[in-house]
Order: C-alpha cells, then sequence, then structure tokens
C-alpha cells in the first residue's frame, strides 16, 4: 500500500527501476570535443574521447510529458555515469520547440563534476524546460544531452536516468504528510531495499549509512518521529532533499528550493547547499538573489531559450544584457 502510493511522488518518479532486462550500453562516442567558449579545459590522455558528441538527427517531438522512452532503442548502462573526464553534464546545442515555439534555442551548457551551478533567468527563459531535458521529462528536438560520458539523456526514460544518478527536487514539497519524517526517507529508499524502519527491526546496512548521512544533512535527526504534515514549509523542502538523497543521486536538481521560505529557512538551504556540494554536482534553478549570492560559484543566465551570460554572480548582475533583460537598473 506505501509503496503503491509513494510511486505517484515526484520523488518516487525517480525511484531506481529494475533494469535487468536492459542490455548493456554500446553507443559509440567518437567526436572530441569542440572548440566553445564555454568548454572548460580538460586535460586526456592522446586518442581518448572527451565528450560524446552524438549529434541527434531524429525528431523527438515536442511533447513536454514525454516522459517514457518513445520506442526508441537505447541501451542503458548499468554502471554509474562515467565522469572520469570531470564532466557531469554535456547540453550541446540543444533546441526544444514547442510546434514553432522555441522553448531552448540552440543551448549549450558544461557542468563540471562536483560544480554548483546557478541557473538564473526572467519568467519564461526556459529554465524548467531545460530540467525538464536533464530528466527526460522532455526530448530536445535537437542537439545533444548526455549525464557524464555515457548516458545519453535524449534517449533514456525518466526511470532510466534517475537510475543512471540524476535527482530532481520540485519546487512543491510533495511528501507524505501523514508518515514521519523517517517513513518518508525510508519510502524513498530504492525499491529493492524499500522498508520502514519503524516495521522492521533490522535494516539493510547500506539504508542505513545512507539515512544517517542524509539526516546529518538535512539536520532533522530530532523530528524524525514527527508526522510530515506538522512540519514547517522549510523542513518539509529539507525533507523532500533528504528524500532525494537516499536515492544517493550523484547529480542534484534543485528547483526554486527557496520559494517561500523564511528569511532563516533560506539561510538553512543555502548552507545545505553547500554541505550537498561536498558529495554531490549540484544545478540551482532560483530567482532569490541572496540565495544564489550565499551558494553560487557560476552563474548562468537564461533568456529567450539560450544562455544570455555566465560568469560569477556579480559579472553576471554587471552584464548590460542581463540588467536589460532580466535585474533591470
Ligand atoms: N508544453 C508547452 N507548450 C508550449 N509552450 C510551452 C510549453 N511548455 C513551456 N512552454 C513555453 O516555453 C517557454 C519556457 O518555459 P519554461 O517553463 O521553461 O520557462 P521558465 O524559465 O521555467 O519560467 P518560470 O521562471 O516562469 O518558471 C515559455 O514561454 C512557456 O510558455
Amino acid at each position: 500500500m506505501l509503496i503503491t502510493n509513494a510511486a505517484t511522488s515526484n520523488v518516487a518518479t525517480s525511484q531506481k527501476v529494475n533494469n535487468d532486462a536492459l542490455v548493456k550500453n554500446n553507443l559509440s562516442i567518437n567526436n572530441p570535443m569542440k572548440n566553445s567558449k564555454n568548454t572548460p579545459h580538460i586535460t586526456v590522455a592522446e586518442n581518448t574521447p572527451t565528450r560524446p558528441v552524438t549529434t541527434l538527427t531524429e525528431d523527438y517531438g515536442d511533447s513536454r510529458d514525454s516522459g517514457d522512452s518513445g520506442g526508441l532503442a537505447h541501451p542503458v548502462p548499468k554502471s554509474g555515469p562515467d565522469m572520469r573526464h570531470g564532466i557531469a553534464l554535456y547540453l550541446e546545442g540543444v533546441s526544444v520547440w514547442f510546434d514553432s515555439f522555441r522553448a531552448l534555442n540552440d543551448l549549450s551548457l558544461y557542468i563540471e563534476a562536483g560544480e554548483l551551478r546557478c541557473i538564473i533567468g526572467p519568467n519564461g527563459a526556459g529554465k524548467t524546460t531545460l530540467m525538464d531535458v536533464i530528466t527526460g521529462k522532455t526530448r530536445p528536438t535537437k542537439g545533444s544531452a548526455f549525464f557524464g560520458q555515457i548516458h545519453n539523456l535524449a534517449k533514456l526514460s525518466t526511470e532510466e536516468i534517475a537510475e543512471a544518478g540524476i535527482g530532481r527536487k520540485f519546487q512543491k514539497p510533495t511528501v507524505f504528510e501523514k508518515f514521519t519524517v523517517l517513513d518518508n526517507l525510508m519510502l524513498a529508499a530504492p525499491k529493492d531495499k524499500r522498508v520502514s524502519k519503524s516495521w522492521f527491526t533490522r535494516i539493510d546496512a547500506e539504508i542505513q549509512d545512507t539515512l544517517d548521512s542524509t539526516l546529518d544533512q538535512i539536520r532533522l535527526k530530532d523530528l524524525i518521529n514527527k508526522p510530515a504534515g506538522l512540519l514547517s514549509h522549510g523542513q518539509k523542502q529539507w525533507l523532500e532533499i533528504g528524500m532525494l538523497l537516499m536515492q544517493r543521486p550523484k547529480l542534484i536538481l534543485l528547483d526554486e528550493p527557496v520559494a517561500g521560505m523564511t528569511d532563516a529557512e533560506t539561510e538553512h538551504t543555502a548552507e545545505l547547499c553547500l554541505r550537498l556540494k561536498k558529495n554531490h554536482t549540484l544545478i540551482v534553478v532560483e530567482h532569490d538573489m541572496t540565495f544564489i549570492d550565499a551558494i553560487s560559484e557560476t552563474v548562468t543566465v537564461l533568456a529567450n531559450g539560450a544562455i544570455l551570460a555566465e560568469g560569477t554572480l556579480s559579472e553576471v548582475q554587471n552584464n548590460e544584457a542581463v540588467i536589460e533583460t532580466y535585474l533591470g537598473r
């Protein structure tokens, strides 16, 4: 019963899937790094492919909710993402068209492993569409999207992408209000190990470790027996981040994590992001500049589906085009 319920939550959509039936990855990666001003410097051995530059020629359609694999052949690598060359996420020339409207327009974005990247931009800039492409919810109409070297995000299903190690937290918390903090976390654990700690005296050692470190990260240890419905808005958000952490993602996407939070909660969330950064790659979409200032290294500004500017917060804040289009004078 609980497991059925869990399958309907945003977090549970990224539960691990049984991929026994999936064949080993067979993608050929044959087109090394191109010159681009966004391209980070990477030192690699001679003849080693640095980027999976596979230009997509198929039209993947324009449905935002195309979360299935659309009948495409998509061998799923059983291993985790290959980030040996330091790139966690690689998007090259990605466009998303909704009929004739271009929500993303030839967008190229490279996120290094261990990076905390902030994405800002006006309403309608394409931020959600970008997150949708990364999580497989929307297919690129054109371009390449890879997680590490081998996971082709344009071809994997949402579940396969979650299995590969990408976790997304949506803006609105969707915790199970009647269940305790602990039960919510246990429900988010990978399917094969998902048992409620309160029902069993013994618990998988790996899950126990993940639970302990998650509770350390989200600072809700003292509230484990509290029903989630009685938590503050901020605590619910942290719990939901904890539910993501139970799945041990490598790349975490946070969509407006501090919307509706008090100043103190915003500050705590900034501290949480900085703690998460020690072991994860993060992409944070936010409008709150105080929060961005507290956590940001590189900030990417999106407008009209393309990158308007990229740099430190103060660099983009002083960029004329950004002032004109987004921040104002
Ligand atoms: N399914 C769709 N069909 C048609 N147009 C869409 C669809 N989804 C999004 N769009 C349009 O694509 C553009 C980008 O939307 P998106 O939600 O990605 O922007 P955003 O930067 O996340 O905005 P916000 O900050 O308001 O959330 C918008 O103009 C939106 O209206």
